[in-house]
């Protein structure tokens, strides 16, 4: 299905359009160092797939790693190689990274010298912002391409040309026709028949993503054609019938999961639990649900959520409901027995519980007025008082380590003695900030 040439790749005119830098280089064989930057599946790998098509034919090297795989040892490996096929053979190489914001800084800088005397030449793709996830000076060595989410019609297009060669026939809903009742098809594989509506149903929801169209497609294919077997009710026999017709409503289900855009370590993995915490904290049981079945729809793993709750129960509700701690952590524990998708209903009554829970974030915040206390503080920090010291030792006691200590199990009350060192007399953290 990938196409192997600019001629079938569909769309993006922006970036390789006739008349664009991007295509006269590619058409003279003058790769420049890339990022391909863009939204899933509008391509990028593609792109590059047609980028090594083309340079194979100019004896070219194309060498590609994925950073949510490869280590900095393979990218030394492949700078290795790439020195000696320049000075032996006169070959260039050029390297395809996918998903290279996944590299952190020092991983991107592995390349920076390679890709600065012309060893490698470096194709990066990326669904980040290059800006913040690739190292300047790197990103001063390439020509960032954007792309962008493919518009309706060519997601259309490329539909089109997924069910072409797979031999799937469109229906013109404007001629009803039943194509279920057409008479025998003497082939063992059955004909499929897709609605025209359900093709354009299914690139209006792919959101510009090729690869969910593509997938939507696939399964909406595969679910008809296993529940092709149909009992009858006549002879009481299951028969399947030889034509197959895929609706409206199997491309939507078959697109159920994967159209949720959601990109488990990207931004969006951020943005939607930072949606959910704040959805909490602000008392809305119905966000709070949805920006949780968004993250967890959409495959985000439910410990990490359930990680969060636990922060949650103490940062925002506190000593104002005590329980929602043990709640949090129990939760934690049921999804970590369970897993998915048995696990979810777990972690939705604990959000809901979280959303209707009294909140307080007197503990948090006095908790981080004693942290900024400490952090500003000038020189050595005062010493713990004698009096609060144990004296295990005869030496520490003729110190006066625990001289003065008043036991407090000996009163009926909570003694009037100072806890704090000497130089924070007074200070109450509950109530201010003093530095
Ligand atoms: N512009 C396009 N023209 C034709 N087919 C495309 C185009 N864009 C994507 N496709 C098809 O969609 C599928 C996914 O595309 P591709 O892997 O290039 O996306 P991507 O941008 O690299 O996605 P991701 O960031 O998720 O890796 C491919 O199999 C390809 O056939």
């Amino acid at each position: 299905m990938r196409p192997d040439t600019l001629q079938d790749y569909i769309g993006q005119s922006r970036a390789v359009g006739q008349e664009t830098l991007l295509r006269s280089l590619l058409e003279t064989n003058e790769i420049p160092s890339l990022i391909l930057w863009g939204p899933p599946g509008c391509g990028k790998t593609t792109l590059a797939h047609i980028i090594a098509n083309n340079s194979k034919k100019h004896s070219i090297r194309f060498v590609t790693l994925s950073a949510t795989n490869a280590k900095t040892n393979d990218v030394r490996d492949v700078i290795k190689q790439a020195q000696n096929e320049k000075s032996f053979f006169k070959r260039k190489t050029i390297l395809f990274i996918d998903e290279i914001h996944r590299f952190n800084k020092s991983q991107q800088d592995t390349f920076l010298p390679h890709v600065e005397c012309g060893t490698i030449t470096l194709i990066g793709a990326t669904t980040e912002n290059p800006s913040f996830q690739v190292n300047a000076a790197l990103l001063s060595r390439c020509r960032v391409i954007v792309l962008e989410k493919l518009p309706v019609e060519a997601m259309v297009t490329i539909l089109m040309r997924a069910i072409n060669s797979l031999g799937i026939h469109v229906l013109d809903s404007s001629r009803p026709t039943d194509p279920l009742s057409h008479s025998s098809n003497s082939s063992s594989e059955p004909s499929v028949f897709i609605e025209d509506k359900a093709v354009d149903t299914l690139a209006y929801l792919s959101d510009g993503d090729a690869r969910t169209g593509l997938n939507g497609l696939q399964l909406a294919v595969l679910a008809r054609l296993s529940s092709r077997k149909m009992f009858c009710k006549k002879s009481g026999q299951t028969y399947s019938p030889s034509r197959v017709l895929i609706t409206e409503n199997d491309v939507k289900e078959g697109l159920q999961r994967s159209h949720i855009l959601y990109d488990r370590a990207g931004e969006e993995h951020y943005n939607c639990i930072s949606a959910l915490h704040k959805s909490m904290r602000g008392s809305d049981q119905n966000a709070s649900l949805y920006w949780l079945a968004r993250m967890l729809e959409g495959g985000e793993d439910p410990l990490y959520v359930a990680r969060r709750l636990v922060r949650f129960a103490s940062e925002d509700i506190g000593l104002a409901d005590p329980s929602a701690l043990t709640q949090a952590v129990a939760a934690y524990q049921g999804c970590h027995f369970i897993g998915m998708p048995e696990c979810e209903v777990l972690l939705a009554q604990c959000v809901v519980y979280f959303a209707r829970a009294p909140k307080s974030i007197e503990v948090y915040s006095a908790y981080n007025n004693v942290k900024a206390c400490l952090r500003n503080h000038q020189g050595p920090l005062p010493p713990v008082p004698l009096h609060l010291r144990n004296a295990p030792t005869r030496l520490m006691k003729d110190l006066g380590y625990g001289k003065g200590y008043k036991y407090n199990p000996m009163y009926s009350e909570p003694v009037d003695q100072e806890y704090l060192p000497e130089e924070l007399r007074g200070v109450d953290f509950f109530k201010q900030r003093r530095c």
